[in-house]
């Protein structure tokens, strides 16, 4: 197997999505294991209580540390070389990029902690960082009600950079971060739908006018949505595509 994957929430069918479509194949053809643990496998009260109220006070409940503990004793078999990363979505954690996924799709193990309430308790990621990397991970500047959906969207984007996930490797060369702008609009049949035309350009089978349509089409997609990804282009990138200064 090239990579196992442990994720632990108090709402494992909340990541029940996994067994789906790409990574349900990932997993089939052996490229990953995975497995979603309930945390409170863990706890060993009659009511399996995983949280507690905040030191210091405030408002909601924080996850305590022992089941915690007792989880990732349980997920990281003594003495394993390389040690596992730790990833532990946090509204407070470092922005999720596709640079991170590319880094992580290269790990041997990975265990998601999914938290929920306000937080888990700080020691948690403090104790497991003697032992393994830990990151602390944010999908954006909006707020969830906990890890799971970012544990979601962090796993798609890890398992398709698999090897033999993706079909058809272009399409990863044609990934719009890889170049660093947004995609070109795309089209398919049929050539009119209700009014609206497919650009006469896609139909003359003239591949390099095509080519520099759709670099023009993302690069004005771009200016607009996202300005910020022009900024960080360098300068070569940018002569490359002719642009009038
Ligand atoms: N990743 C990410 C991410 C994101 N982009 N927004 N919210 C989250 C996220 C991730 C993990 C947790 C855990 Cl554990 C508890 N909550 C609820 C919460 C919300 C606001 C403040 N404090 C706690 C989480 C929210």
């Amino acid at each position: 197997t090239r990579m196992r994957v442990d994720v632990v929430s108090i709402f494992p069918e909340y990541l029940a999505p996994l067994d789906l479509s790409l990574i349900g194949r990932a997993r089939a053809s052996g490229v990953l294991d995975l497995a979603v643990h309930d945390l409170r496998t863990w706890t060993h009260d009659v009511h399996r209580t995983v949280d507690d109220t905040p030191y210091g006070g405030g408002p909601g409940m924080v996850m305590r540390p022992e089941p915690w503990g007792e989880a990732l004793d349980a997920l990281v078999p003594v003495g394993e070389e390389p040690p596992p990363r730790l990833v532990v979505p946090s509204p407070a954690g470092v922005p999720f990029r596709q640079a991170l996924a590319h880094e992580w799709a290269a790990e041997r193990h990975l265990i998601f902690a999914c938290g929920r309430y306000e937080g888990i308790d700080q020691r948690v990621l403090e104790h497991a960082a003697t032992r393994m990397p830990v990151t602390e991970v944010s999908l954006g500047d909006y707020v969830l009600f906990g890890g799971e959906v970012a544990v979601l969207v962090i796993m798609e984007a890890v398992t398709r950079l698999l090897p033999g996930v993706l079909g058809n490797a272009d399409s990863l060369a044609e990934e719009s971060h890889a170049h660093g702008l947004l995609e070109a609009p795309v089209y398919t049949k049929p050539p009119g739908w209700r009014g609206h035309d497919v650009p006469e350009i896609l139909r003359s089978g003239d591949h390099g006018r095509i080519a520099r349509w759709r670099r023009d089409e993302a690069l004005v997609r771009t200016a607009r949505r996202r300005p910020d990804m022009l900024a960080v282009l360098p300068a070569t990138e940018l002569d490359k595509r002719d642009i009038a200064a």
